[in-house]
C-alpha cells in the first residue's frame, strides 16, 4: 500500500502546491490522479519515490515511512514511467530491458530471459525487436518497452506519469486496453498521473481529482460520473459524464428478454456506449444481443440506456463505437 499523511508540499518562494493530502492506494489497486494542470500531480507522484521530499507530512510504502528508507532499495522496488519514456537510444531493446537487473548483478542468462518474457507480455516479439535501437521502434513500440523496462526489476510498485499522453489516439486506446489485461495479470499497485477523464475512468480502480491544493474527490470512477462532490468535480470530470459511465458497462448490463422482432446484433460484452451506438445506428432498436458463441441471450432498445442517462438529452450525442 501506498500512503498519503497529511502531506503538504511548498517549493520555495512558490505557493502551497498540495495541502493536507491524506489518500491510501490499496494493495493490487491502480488510482488515478487526476486534475488541471499544475495541480500538483506529477509533484504528489514524485513524493512516494523521493524525487523530491514533502514539506511536512509522511509518505508510507508497504508500511515504512520513506523518509528512512534507503532510497535505492525503494526506488528499486518501486517502477517508474513517464510519458518521454527515456530509453537510452545507444542501447538495444533488450538492453534497455536488462539495465536495472544488471546493476543489480543478475545473472545474463537469466535476465535476458526475463526481458523477452517482459518484450512478449508487452506485444513485442523479442524475435524481431530484442535487438532493435529505440529509433527504430514506433512511439507506442517504445512506450511498451518502457514499461517492460519498468517491470524488469519486478517492482510492487508502478508509479506512470502520463505514460501515454503523447500517443496518437489509436495507439493509446489500443495501450490502455493492453493495461487493463497487463494490470490484472501483473497484481501491482499503481499511481497513474493523466489529465485525461476518459483515461482514468477507463483504467483507475479509484480517481484521486486535485485540485487547489487539495483531494476535491476520491472514490471508484462510476462515483465521480454518478455523484460529483463539488461543481468543481462536475466540470471537470464533463459534461459527457453519462456517456462515460456507459463505457464501464457492457451491453449485458442493460439488456432486456430476447424479442424476436429484434433487427441487428451486439455482442453482449461489448462496452454500453458500443452498443448504444449501434442500437442508435439500427433506429433505436430493438436489436439481438449475442455471446461468445452467437446464441442470442436478449435484446437492447433505446430506453434500456434511460435509466443511466441522468439527461435523456444526453442520448442524441452518443460517443462513436470505441
Ligand atoms: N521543482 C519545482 N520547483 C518549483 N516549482 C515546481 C517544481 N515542480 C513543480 N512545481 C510547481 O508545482 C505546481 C504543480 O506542478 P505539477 O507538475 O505537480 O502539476 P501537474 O498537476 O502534474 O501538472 P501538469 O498536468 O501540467 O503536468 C506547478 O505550479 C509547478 O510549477
Amino acid at each position: 500500500m501506498i500512503e498519503f499523511r497529511d502531506v503538504t508540499k511548498q517549493f520555495p518562494g512558490g505557493p502551497e502546491v498540495l495541502r493536507g493530502i491524506t489518500l491510501a492506494v490499496p494493495e493490487g489497486e491502480l488510482v488515478v490522479l487526476i486534475g488541471p494542470s499544475g495541480s500538483g500531480k506529477s509533484t504528489l507522484m514524485r513524493l512516494v519515490n523521493r524525487l523530491i521530499e514533502p514539506t511536512s507530512g509522511s509518505v508510507w510504502v508497504d508500511g515504512r515511512d520513506v523518509a528512512s528508507a534507503d532510497v535505492v532499495a525503494l526506488r528499486r522496488n518501486i517502477g517508474y514511467v513517464i510519458q518521454s519514456v527515456g530509453l537510452f537510444p545507444h542501447l538495444t531493446v533488450a538492453q534497455n530491458v536488462e539495465l536495472v537487473p544488471s546493476i543489480s548483478g543478475v545473472p545474463a542468462a537469466q535476465r535476458r530471459r526475463r526481458a523477452e518474457e517482459l518484450l512478449a507480455l508487452m506485444d513485442l516479439d523479442p524475435a524481431s525487436y530484442a535487438e532493435r535501437y529505440p529509433r527504430q521502434l514506433s512511439g507506442g513500440q517504445q512506450q511498451r518497452v518502457g514499461i517492460a523496462r519498468a517491470l524488469a526489476a519486478d517492482p510492487d510498485y508502478l508509479l506512470m506519469d502520463e505514460p501515454f499522453s503523447a500517443l496518437d489516439p489509436i495507439t493509446r486506446e489500443g495501450l490502455q486496453r493492453q493495461f487493463v489485461r497487463l494490470k490484472k495479470e501483473l497484481g501491482k499497485t499503481i499511481l497513474f498521473v493523466t489529465h485525461d477523464v476518459e483515461e482514468a475512468v477507463r483504467l483507475g480502480d479509484s480517481i484521486c481529482l486535485l485540485g487547489d491544493g487539495v483531494i476535491q474527490q476520491f472514490g471508484p470512477p462510476d462515483e465521480l460520473l454518478r455523484r460529483p462532490a463539488n461543481d468543481f468535480v462536475a466540470s471537470f470530470m464533463g459534461e459527457s459524464r453519462e456517456l462515460l459511465r456507459l463505457g464501464l458497462r457492457t451491453a449485458a448490463d442493460h439488456m432486456t428478454a430476447p424479442d424476436p422482432t429484434a433487427v441487428g446484433e451486439v455482442r453482449a460484452e461489448w462496452s454500453a456506449d458500443r452498443a448504444l451506438s449501434a442500437v442508435l445506428g439500427a433506429g433505436g432498436g430493438p436489436v439481438q444481443v449475442l455471446d461468445h458463441s452467437g446464441a442470442v441471450v436478449g435484446a437492447l432498445r433505446l430506453s434500456d440506456f434511460a435509466d443511466d442517462m441522468a439527461h435523456k438529452g444526453s442520448l442524441s450525442s452518443p460517443r462513436p463505437p470505441a
